[in-house]
């Protein structure tokens, strides 16, 4: 959790914990605790604790148990929104990689975005800016937008996992209920599936049965799968690693901006919980990146937009470590605690002459000027 010390302790006496680590007797003079999506918060953790405040700097919350904090009146803070342009920019660079490998080009294919919340929309966007065709599917949202919306259309998941070429599922895991997402892409969704589909999943792993999914790469089915999110973690299955296109330790999200602003969101929650509000600005924190400068002498088009995306972040670098590390024990963690920084693509500045191809990356999230 970047900057947390520095932040927090502008509060009180910050104590630092391994979040696989964290006991309730290691709680009992602790009044807020702050966690990652590492750490199951709830009755077993905090009952008997003082513990009157519980952020997570994350945008799942399947790890918290809301409903009992609610009842002990514990507030909780979490930090929707924090990484999507992370988790976007990750899909980016898988979709580029599966492109070159599979030979195809991006703008003929359909992308099926499962989960149009902020990871969903943000991806929705800058595949529109590309040109590339995208279906959308959130029950949620389908039921509260009006059926004659002209811009968005919803489409349920049988028809979208039948239509697009590539579905990328951005929901939260929702264990139960109207709209449960665990095990949405079970045996029967997957031998129904078409050939030639690419799963990725960077929400959470249990959103795909990784059983089935292991049974149907198996069977040689011609289906390809891009996963950052295992079930289980952080012990992974070894057999389905290998047998996945791209496969990283649930890194999706882990620019330093998207954590730090994380980090930022449940500390501003936190300071007003307090009636002590704080203004910080994310940006004089934040370190500039190690390059952010890119001079761009010719027009941009497909190949040399996917060289500059990979060139910013190449998801093929998280995978062939994951390859190297997934068997050893606490490999799994190892990587993510010890991620090397990435950035997103806003700190690089890209100079063209062409007007069109500014516009392009502009419009991608990229920060952009004329020579
Ligand atoms: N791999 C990683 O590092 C990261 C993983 N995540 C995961 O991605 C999830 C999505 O993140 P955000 O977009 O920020 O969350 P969000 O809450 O903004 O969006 C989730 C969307 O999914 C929709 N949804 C709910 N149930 C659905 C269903 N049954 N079918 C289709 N759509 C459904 C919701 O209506 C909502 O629009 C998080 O809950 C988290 O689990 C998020 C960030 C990083
Ligand atoms: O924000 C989320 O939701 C995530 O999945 C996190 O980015 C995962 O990172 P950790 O919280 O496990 O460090």
């Amino acid at each position: 959790m970047p900057y947390a010390e520095t932040l927090f302790q502008r509060m009180g006496e910050v104590q630092l914990i391994r979040g696989r680590e964290i006991t309730r007797e290691s709680l009992q003079q602790t009044d807020a605790l702050m966690v990652r999506s590492v750490t199951p918060v709830g009755s077993e953790l905090l009952q008997g604790t003082p513990i009157q405040f519980v952020g997570s700097a994350t945008a799942g919350t399947d790890h918290i148990d809301i409903s009992w904090l609610n009842q002990q009146k514990i507030h909780f803070s979490s930090a929707a929104g924090c990484n999507a342009i992370a988790v976007v920019e990750y899909v980016f660079s898988a979709l580029f990689v599966m492109s070159e490998r599979q030979g195809f080009c991006l703008q003929d294919k359909t992308v099926g975005i499962i989960g149009v919340g902020h990871i969903g929309s943000l991806l929705y966007q800058r595949l529109n800016a590309l040109g590339v065709r995208t279906l959308l599917c959130d029950p949620p949202r389908a039921s509260q937008t009006p059926v004659d919306d002209p811009v968005l259309k919803f489409w349920p998941f049988e028809k979208l996992v039948n239509q697009a070429d590539i579905l990328t599922f951005h929901t939260p895991l929702n264990e139960t209920g109207l709209y449960k997402t665990l095990h949405l892409v079970d045996d029967d969704v997957l031998a129904a599936l078409p050939e030639n589909k690419i799963l990725i999943n960077t929400c959470r792993g249990k959103v795909i049965d990784n059983r089935a999914l292991l049974k149907a790469l198996e069977r040689k089915k011609k289906l390809r799968a891009v996963l950052d999110v295992w079930d289980p973690e952080p012990e992974i299955c070894l057999k389905l690693l290998a047998l996945v296109d791209i496969g990283t330790p649930h890194i999706a999200g882990y620019t330093l901006e998207g954590k730090a602003r994380g980090t930022f969101q449940i500390f501003s929650a936190f300071s007003q919980f307090l009636n002590q509000p704080q203004t910080i600005d994310l940006n004089a924190l934040l370190a500039s990146a190690d390059f952010n400068l890119i001079q761009l002498n010719a027009e941009m088009n497909p190949g040399r937009l996917k060289q500059l995306i990979h060139l910013v972040y190449d998801v093929r670098r998280d995978d062939a470590l994951l390859r190297k590390k997934a068997g050893i024990k606490g490999g799994f963690d190892d990587l993510r605690k010890h991620y090397q920084e990435r950035r997103e693509w806003s700190s690089f500045c890209v100079e063209s002459h062409h007007l069109e191809s500014r516009s392009l990356l502009q419009k991608l999230g990229f920060s952009v000027s004329s020579l």
